[in-house]
């Protein structure tokens, strides 16, 4: 199913996974790191010096992925996906969120960061409308019904903090056609049953002509 852009061929998948997990937690480490700092303005000079040499090693050690290609970690369609900006383990974006079936769908959890923030202390709305969409395209994927989002709604009662373990549940409640009808909540893992934010979704499944014209790189075999 996957057209992976081959990068180390003669690397284990396990190993590849590994590799990208480790820089993703560095990347994520230096992320949050850089956003909390009181350092003075001549250490981040440095700092910045210092990434900009680091960039260019990377730049230079391997040809960059074209935009589109599904990366050989990668499982697509599917699950596992390690550059998402919410599931990612390689992401500096990504908590990341850590997706398991249970509950009559898919639970999520993950901690948010400074990286993360919109209001003082709280969660960016709009990351959590993120955390929503991608567990309900993890519950669509559970229910074998795979799709896009094509419109989202989101009701938020109260703000998500940072710091603090959140679960993010979504289930399937209905299906009428290629559209699936989800459901999902963001809370306090310590408090599941109080929603913070709230939302409904309705996905479309892709006929196979669509998916081919917008996934071109990815084979049906
Ligand atoms: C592990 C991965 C988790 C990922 C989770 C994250 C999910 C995402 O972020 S997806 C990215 C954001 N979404 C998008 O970019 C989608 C953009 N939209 C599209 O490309 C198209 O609308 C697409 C391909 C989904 C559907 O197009 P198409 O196949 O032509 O559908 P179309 O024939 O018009 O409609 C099919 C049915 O869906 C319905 N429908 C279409 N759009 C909507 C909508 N916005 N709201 C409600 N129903 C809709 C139609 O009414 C129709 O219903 P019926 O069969 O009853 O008449």
């Amino acid at each position: 199913m996957n057209a992976p852009s081959s990068t180390a061929p003669e690397l284990s998948l396990a190993s590849r996974r590994a590799a990208v997990t480790a820089l993703g937690r560095e990347l994520r480490a230096l992320t949050e790191a850089a956003l909390a700092t009181t350092a003075p303005p001549e250490a981040l000079h440095d700092l910045a010096d210092t990434l900009r040499d680091l960039t260019a090693r990377l730049t230079e050690a391997a040809p960059r992925r074209p935009l589109g290609d599904v990366p050989d970690v990668d499982e697509f369609p599917g699950a596992v996906r390690m550059f998402s900006p919410v599931i990612g383990e390689g992401s500096p974006l990504a908590p990341p969120v850590r997706v398991t079936q249970g509950d009559g769908g898919v639970v999520g959890l993950c901690t948010l960061g400074v990286a993360h923030e919109g209001p003082p202390g709280y969660a960016h709305g709009g990351f959590s409308a993120m955390l929503l969409d991608e567990l309900m395209g993890h519950a669509c994927i559970a229910a074998g019904r795979p799709g896009m989002t094509t419109g989202l709604t989101t009701r938020y009662h109260r703000p998500v903090p940072l710091g603090t373990p959140l679960r993010i549940h979504a289930r399937v409640t209905d299906t009428d056609g290629r559209k699936v009808h989800v459901s999902g909540t963001v809370s306090a893992a310590h408090d599941p049953d109080t929603a913070l934010v709230s939302g409904e979704a309705v996905f479309v499944t892709l006929d196979p002509a669509r998916a081919r014209a917008l996934f071109p790189q990815v084979r049906g075999d």
